[in-house]
């Protein structure tokens, strides 16, 4: 067995503040025993969501040496985004589908799976694959929200079903008119499970409903946006909305039918020391402010951080930090808390760095914010108001007011999307998963609505060259606002951090490699080769005085979705999900397998060109979110140039306007497009197969 460093202690006894889980706080007083097991027992593993651990059994010295001690293979091939927890020796993990695996954290022996059985013809729903970011454990129960909307608890030592709810009230969706999906992971607060919600790309209002942890009772539920009408929702955040959210909106305009959005689809804190919730919501539905809201208002609470009160889900405070959005900029990334000094006194803040590229320091208490600036290069707004912290907005930026196409940094998917940010208390950094992925938008001038397809008001978002799309570990001293190092990544679309007491992290990259890094320098230490790349996010725990870390693999989520096949930054993209456990002891190894990708087919040498032409924007509205850019899979869903059912209009309705591959997640789209639509779609393929074929666009 493998014994814990004596540095470990001394390091960690630095800390100002042990509010850790109570396990770890045992630890770190000299002359108490040290446990033999730690747990990593929520989704950001600690009460501050900091996505650290004070093991410390890997260090600078011997990361070098890890080994795969157990893998698990998932049984999808899609996106896989899921923390796992471990309480008690059982590791809970979600996959792809909002299933669910209880293994023995140190062999990887599984001892119950759950699976949701989520219908196919709900893929749609969502913008950015049907992931699971992770579940929620409490009393010997744990939970998963699931992509149809359902919560549900399952006991933690059987995985039988104790209760299950729908978590989307029928008359939020305004006769089947939005869409709503539940991806992230739930969060406890006094007894309740909390949980939100995505869908503002397609038509959502957002909320966030608090259930009660033992019935599934439904609690309180908290609209991010006004009632259209002003109206009384029966919900707690009827008073703010109409105080304070309803008159920063247009009377009027397309966010009546699409719902405006605020979807709280990700991060979601319980901070004891507050005894608050802080909410991250989304973006504008639809995107375009100009249609969305006459080009008026701030358009509360989008793009802001919103405290509530865990019992009754009362409004506190909140802290807009996007204004106006149009582009995209959710405030849903991970909402982390420490004791930082702020001139020269301790305070209690939240930790934040958004899509919008901003990294802000925020009082926890209050909402005040205390100190701000661009962790990468910005051109949205010359910088934040050092009073209010409101962004000082460049003239290009307001695309929709202007009327201008506006190449953006950041673009839509954001400097830091959903893989956790992580900080440590011993370095007092934050290390944000952080990117470059500029797009140009397109505003379009009359709004029109498309059920079942993509409704961003917007006539195009174009991604900028593939030279232009950067990835980086950015190490973020919060309290001077300034970077410290980077590490720099093949590309974008890496996955989350985990920073441990041995001052190292560990991170999973698009590349298909798994990293540990010193966290002093970002020094490479150790790679992995995963098989796949990664964007979900390590944790770690320790069972028999033996330090383990997992991460879950499997590429996907909106990156190779939505871009496709021009943004690969990899020969090979398939998609092998797993979940890789390593320990400095261990002797499992992956099976050896071929690269993978999807081989050209001829495809049907005749198309008509006009119909393909009116086939491109329907296939933008209702295909592209999945089937990517330029009809170029991005290695996870099947490559449509490449498709057998191209080759006849029959088969190809089949699929398309029947929904003969629902179960793979492929809906009917023949209730919202007549046939001749889906055919000039198919035009439109056959079109962008035979430019590939014939060499006229960058194939794969
Ligand atoms: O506005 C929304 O409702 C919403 C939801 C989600 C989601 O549920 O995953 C994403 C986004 N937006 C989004 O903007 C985004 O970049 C994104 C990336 C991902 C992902 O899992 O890869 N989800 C989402
Ligand atoms: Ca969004």
């Amino acid at each position: 067995m493998i014994q814990m460093k004596p540095i470990w202690k001394k390091r960690f006894l630095a800390i100002p503040f042990c509010g850790f889980l109570a396990i770890t706080c045992l630890v770190v007083h000299e002359g108490i025993a040290a446990p033999t097991s730690t747990d990593w027992s929520s989704y950001g593993g600690n009460q501050f969501e900091q996505h650290f651990s004070p093991l410390a059994q890997i260090t600078h010295d011997n990361a070098h040496r890890l080994k795969l001690a157990w893998h698990h293979d998932f049984d999808t091939n899609r996106g896989q985004e899921g923390i796992p927890i471990v309480v008690d020796g059982v590791m809970y993990a979600s996959s792809n589908w909002s299933r669910v695996f209880a293994l023995e954290a140190a062999t990887g022996r599984l001892l119950w799976s759950y699976d949701p059985r989520v219908p196919g013809d709900t893929a749609w729903r969502g913008c950015c694959d049907t992931v699971n970011r992770g579940v929620a454990y409490w009393h010997g129960m744990i939970y998963v929200g699931t992509f149809d909307g359902r919560l549900v608890a399952l006991d933690a030592r059987t995985g039988r079903e104790v209760w299950s709810v729908n978590t989307i009230p029928p008359d939020a969706i305004l006769g089947k008119a939005r869409a709503y999906s539940v991806d992230g992971a739930p969060r406890i607060a006094h007894g309740n499970v909390i949980i939100g919600n995505g869908g503002a790309e397609l038509g959502a209002r957002g909320f966030v409903s608090a259930f009660d942890g033992m019935t599934g009772k439904l609690k309180w539920r908290f609209f991010t946006v006004p009632n259209v009408d002003d109206e009384a929702d029966h919900a707690v955040s009827d008073p703010v909305l109409h105080d304070m959210a309803w008159p920063t909106w247009s009377p009027t305009e397309a966010w009546h039918v699409s719902g405006g959005g605020g979807t709280v689809w990700d991060s979601i804190l319980y901070d004891p020391v507050t005894d608050l919730v802080y909410i991250g919501v989304g973006n504008g539905s639809p995107w375009n402010y100009k249609l969305r809201s006459d080009g008026k208002g701030d358009n509360l609470f989008l793009g802001s951080i919103v405290a509530v009160k865990p019992d009754t889900g009362e409004y506190v405070w909140h802290f807009q930090e996007t204004p106006r959005d149009q582009w995209d900029y959710t405030s849903t990334q991970t909402i982390t808390t420490a004791d930082l000094p702020v001139d020269g006194q301790v305070r209690h803040v939240i930790l934040h760095a958004p899509k919008n590229g901003f990294f802000y320091m925020i009082d926890a208490r209050t909402g005040q914010f205390l100190s701000g600036r661009n962790y990468v290069f910005v051109n949205w707004a010359t910088g934040l108001d050092p009073h209010t912290g409101r962004p000082l907005f460049t003239p290009d930026a307001l695309y929709t007011l202007t009327g201008r196409n506006t190449k953006m940094y950041p673009g839509a998917l954001g400097a830091h999307n959903f893989p956790p940010m992580a900080y440590s208390p011993l370095t007092r950094l934050a290390y944000i998963p952080a990117q470059q992925v500029p797009e140009t938008y397109h505003a379009d001038k009359v709004w029109s609505w498309n059920h079942k397809g993509w409704n961003l008001g917007l006539d195009g978002v174009q991604p900028a060259d593939m030279a232009d799309m950067k990835g980086w570990t950015i190490a973020w001293d919060p309290v001077r606002q300034q970077e410290r190092f980077r590490i720099d990544h093949i590309g974008p679309w890496n996955g989350g951090m985990l920073v441990t007491g041995g001052d190292i992290l560990f991170q999973g990259l698009s590349d298909g490699t798994f990293h540990a890094y010193d966290a002093l320098n970002g020094q490479d230490l150790f790679s992995f080769p995963a098989q796949s790349g990664i964007i979900a996010t390590p944790m770690t725990y320790s069972i028999d005085g033996i330090q383990y870390v997992a991460i879950e693999v499997g590429w996907g989520g909106t990156y190779p979705l939505y871009f496709g096949g021009p943004y690969k930054h990899l020969t090979t993209t398939g998609n092998r999900s797993r979940l890789l456990v390593f320990a400095l002891e261990g002797n499992d190894r992956l099976p050896d397998q071929a690269p993978h990708d999807w081989s050209p087919v001829r495809p049907p040498a005749r198309f008509d060109t006009a119909a393909a032409q009116r086939g491109a924007p329907d296939y933008a509205t209702y295909c592209i979110g999945c089937h990517g850019h330029d009809v170029m899979s991005g290695g996870v869903l099947p490559d449509l140039r490449w498709s057998g059912a191209l080759s006849d209009d029959t088969g190809f309705y089949n699929v398309v306007g029947r929904g003969a591959l629902t179960a793979f997640g492929m809906d009917e789209f023949g209730s919202v497009l007549s046939r001749q639509k889906i055919e000039d779609i198919r035009q439109f393929i056959i079109q962008q197969a035979n430019r590939s074929w014939h060499g006229t666009t960058n194939g794969n």
